[in-house]
């Protein structure tokens, strides 16, 4: 067995994985970074880019479809899908290619090609790859970066081989007729609602009535009004079923009792499992090494060190499950590769304001605390519709809700969750005012232009200030500044 001797071993080479290696190695530790899937990152290659390049091109397609309403009249409109997923895979692999070159820019004594498992919490064995060979590698701290990977419900196990995922939708060649998408989660509602745009026919199915991650109420009423205008929803559904038609014309038959109990069956050519990820730590050995983990199988951790109890183990990414998104991703990988590089003189970093956003349209973005963790005793709530906001309704996007919390004691804002048009933006101004720590009054002190999305922001602060608890000296020490 081949031996090596490190100061960090970081497995996965991914976003968390690269962000790992590059901070323990500036930090002066000699690396081994292992991978055994090809490099590029799941962000490039089948994760966030080629999913907005698909959004895009059924942007293209909405627009068009939309344009009647302003007096214009496209003729002749035509979906070549073939055009459509050559355009994602040629624009997809420029991205990759970038992450590419960064990697091969690493020096050629740290990567190492192959699966990695831990033995002890400083021990890794790699089964190297093309070979029946194991090479293990002894390290001071080890950075567990290993991503996550597609959740199938266990009645779709058995077919799990024949059933897309969303890794595949990027490969398709051509657009298929029809797509039954099982779990309209963030991946299942930006692909699902594109797939549509572009003129597949498709449906959405789930034993759960919850659709991406929104959890105030009010603001999940109006998306469950608005997306079922365009989408087929299949929500709260039971005795789901999926098999492979049987006539010899390929493709699936789904049935299911929908809310009335009466029993359903649809066909579709593809089914697109859409279910959650998980992340990719089962073959680890994680248990056998020492590694602490709670009964799904998941190191507890600290956020704030990326460390794993007391060991000289770190977790980062989408393996780590606290918010499994690029940007965290990146910055879980940093703290971990520098933490694990000066072990055990480690150091907690501030983590940013949360927020998450969903490239549906209209968009969908939870930011700071969300409904789910929120103090409802002690937190106001602003709102503002935009089905009458000025600039929404020249767009004609004038659909959505925002909901923005705030501690009804001091009237600090705490976090937003968000469906309307053009939230990517202004989820982005608001997690800023909440990272900051802004007050509602500090926030209406800013610039609005007119007429923009962000009056509509604007509106909802305003009503927030009439749900706060305020004395009136705090109430005019916040509007006008302490020295009043
Ligand atoms: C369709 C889709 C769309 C998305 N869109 C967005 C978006 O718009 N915005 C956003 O913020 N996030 C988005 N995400 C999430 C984002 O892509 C992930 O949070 C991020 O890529 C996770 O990075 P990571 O480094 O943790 O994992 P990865 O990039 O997956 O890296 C993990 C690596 O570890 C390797 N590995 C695993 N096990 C082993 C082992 N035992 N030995 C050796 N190597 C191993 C894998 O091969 C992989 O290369 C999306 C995800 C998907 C799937
Ligand atoms: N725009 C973005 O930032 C973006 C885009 C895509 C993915 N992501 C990241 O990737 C993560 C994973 O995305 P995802 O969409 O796979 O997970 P998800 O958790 O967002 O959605 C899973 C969906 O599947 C449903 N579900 C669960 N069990 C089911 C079952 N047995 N049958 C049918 N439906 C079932 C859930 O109710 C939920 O609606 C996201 O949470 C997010 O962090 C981010």
């Amino acid at each position: 067995m081949q031996k090596r001797d490190v100061d960090v071993v970081v497995i996965g080479a991914g976003t968390a994985g690269l962000g790992a290696q590059s901070a323990a190695r500036k930090a002066g530790a000699s690396v081994a970074l292992i991978e055994d899937g090809p490099y590029g990152t799941t962000c490039a290659r089948v994760g966030c880019m080629p999913s907005k390049l698909l959004i895009a091109a059924a942007d293209a397609a909405a627009a068009v479809k939309n344009a009647p309403t302003f007096g214009v009249h496209p003729e002749g409109v035509r979906i070549e899908g073939r055009e459509v997923l050559e355009r994602v895979r040629r624009e997809r692999d420029r991205f990759v290619g970038f992450v590419l070159k960064q990697t091969e820019r690493i020096p050629d004594e740290v990567r190492i090609r192959g699966r990695a498992r831990l033995t002890s919490t400083t021990t890794v064995r790699v089964a190297l790859e093309g070979s029946d060979e194991e090479m293990e590698i002894t390290a001071r701290a080890v950075v567990i970066a290993t991503g996550s990977s597609p959740y199938f419900p266990p009645n779709l196990v058995p077919l799990k081989e024949k059933l897309s995922t969303s890794a595949d939708v990027f490969e398709w060649e051509d657009l298929p007729e029809s797509v039954a998408v099982v779990g309209p989660g963030v991946i299942g509602l930006e692909l699902g609602q594109a797939l549509h745009r572009l003129g597949v026919r498709v449906a959405f199915f789930s034993p759960f009535n919850e659709l991406a991650h929104i959890n105030d109420p009010k603001v999940a009423e109006v998306i469950h009004e608005v997306l079922s205008e365009e989408l087929d929803l299949h929500l709260g559904i039971d005795a789901f079923d999926v098999s492979e038609a049987t006539d010899g014309n390929g493709g699936f038959v789904l049935r299911w009792h929908d809310a009335q109990k009466e029993p359903c069956e649809a066909r579709f050519e593809k089914v697109l499992v859409t279910a959650g990820r998980r992340p990719n730590l089962a073959g680890l050995g994680l248990k056998e090494a020492g590694v602490p983990v709670d009964e799904r199988g998941q190191p507890p951790f600290d956020p704030r060190t990326t460390q794993i109890g007391e060991l000289p183990v770190f977790i980062a990414g989408d393996a780590a499950n606290h918010y499994p998104l690029l940007h965290e991703a990146a910055d879980e990988g940093r703290i971990a590769g520098s933490n694990a590089a000066n072990f055990p003189d480690i150091r907690a970093q501030i983590r940013r304001a949360p927020i998450a956003i969903t490239f549906t349209d209209p968009q969908m973005a939870v930011v700071g605390c969300g409904w789910k963790k929120l103090d409802k005793d002690n937190c106001g709530v602003g709102e503002v519709s935009y089905a009458n906001q000025g600039r929404a309704r020249v767009k004609a996007k004038n659909k959505g809700l925002v909901r923005i919390y705030a501690d009804r004691d001091t009237g600090r804002l705490c976090g937003a969750e968000m469906f309307g048009p053009d939230v990517e933006h202004t989820a982005h101004l608001l997690a800023w005012a909440v990272q900051s720590g802004m007050t509602v009054f500090d926030a209406l002190d800013m610039p609005f232009y007119h007429p923009v999305v962000e009056e509509g922001i604007r509106t909802a602060l305003r009503s927030l200030t009439g749900d706060l608890r305020l004395t009136a000296g705090t109430a005019e020490k916040l509007r006008y500044g302490p020295g009043t």
